[in-house]
């Protein structure tokens, strides 16, 4: 079987916008995975980034402990994510836009509360540049989100001012997760090496992904098999997020993917992930709807939910598809009414909501 050539795409002003659209369309549709290359973000941005991260992961770990993530806030660190019941051989640090949306105010002054919580970043005598260096990096990435969105909007018909867009510009609830995965000698109970992260699929819009350019353990399931992303210098990986792939009634595809655990190589890669406005209702652009709209707030929360508890359930879009009549639907009626997207989620609320659904 011939190996998919995931497309790279350069998006400076040599590329059209139309040939620019109708590649990332494609893209989109077939794999769901695409590098871009000239995006725009400064090189040096990045390798600070980089260095950061470095920095960070290198604490010792009682230090990152003070900032973990638990079931009332689901940005920090953590070392402990299960992804599909299985323990993931990865340490990462998640932080988000915060409820102000500014990055000046303090991370857990009230202003800033949301539904994922609130950021718990090293404070300036551990780590003076790391606050600096990582929101200046966030934003970057937002913007770039933002350019890529649009293109892909035109790609079914749509443009910059169509709502769902137009919510993640103003009012996006993305968050960036900085990844560091140490090598790994071990053998799981079941005879299997331990995964970097077990198969899944982003649940936002849209996923910027900055990979290791030395350790290329990322993998796509295409085909019925599992191929390697290998990533261009200086590029970013693409993959398209559940949200988009509601959006466009299922034109774009969100990619099954996952990263193996490698030997010999540690490794660092960084997702960013575009999520809508949590009060966002994603619904189907088409007169033939295949899905039922997705809150993405009851989204987001029922699947970090599980992702700490085992609540017994790990939410898939499929919930939503018409023909389906998933207990979702009415239990995303009832979070809806009682939603409040200026608190943070705790799990025992959404274990009673789920029960009562
Ligand atoms: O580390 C990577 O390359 C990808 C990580 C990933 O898929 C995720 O965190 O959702
Ligand atoms: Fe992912």
């Amino acid at each position: 079987m011939v190996t998919p050539a995931f497309p790279v795409i350069d998006l400076s002003a040599a590329s059209s916008e139309s040939e620019l659209v109708e590649r990332i369309a494609e893209a989109c549709s077939e794999y769901g995975f695409f590098q871009v290359t000239s995006h725009g973000i400064d090189d040096d941005l990045i390798q600070a980034y980089q260095e950061q991260c470095e920095l960070y992961f290198a604490l010792p770990h009682e230090t990152k402990l003070q900032w973990k993530r638990n079931e009332r806030n689901a940005r920090g660190y953590f070392d402990d994510e299960l992804t599909k019941q299985r323990r993931d051989w990865k340490e990462a640090l998640d932080f988000g836009v915060p409820g102000s949306r500014k990055w000046t105010i303090a991370d857990d002054d009230p202003s800033n509360l949301c539904l994922d919580g609130w950021n718990q970043l090293p404070q300036e005598d551990v780590l003076p540049n790391f606050r600096s260096v990582v929101t200046k990096y966030f934003d970057a990435c937002a913007e770039l989100s933002d350019k890529i969105s649009i293109l892909m909007a035109k790609g079914i018909g749509q443009d910059e001012s169509t709502p769902v867009l137009k919510g993640l510009r103003e009012c996006h609830s993305s968050y960036l997760r900085s990844n560091y995965y140490p090598k790994c000698n071990e053998t799981a109970e079941d005879g299997m090496k331990p995964l970097g992260i077990s198969p899944h699929k982003d649940a936002g819009f849209l996923t910027v992904l900055l990979q290791d350019i030395d350790c290329h353990s990322l993998q796509v399931w295409k085909d019925e098999q599992w191929i390697t992303i290998v990533p261009v210098p200086g590029a970013f990986t693409i993959n398209t997020g559940d949200m988009a792939e509601v959006w466009s009634n299922g034109k774009y595809k969100a990619p099954l993917h996952r990263v193996v655990s490698d030997e010999t190589k540690e490794r660092y890669s960084a997702p960013f992930f575009y999520n809508p406005p949590y009060d966002a209702l994603i619904a189907p652009l088409s007169s033939e709807p295949i899905f039922n709209p997705v809150l993405w707030g009851y989204f987001r929360a029922v699947r970090f939910a599980g992702d700490l508890t085992n609540l017994g359930i790990e939410i898939q879009i499929e919930d939503f598809l018409r023909d389906r009549n998933s207990k979702h639907i009415e239990t995303q009626k009832l979070f809806e009414e009682q939603a409040n997207f200026k608190t943070p989620f705790s799990v025992e609320t959404f274990r009673s909501i789920l029960i009562s659904g």
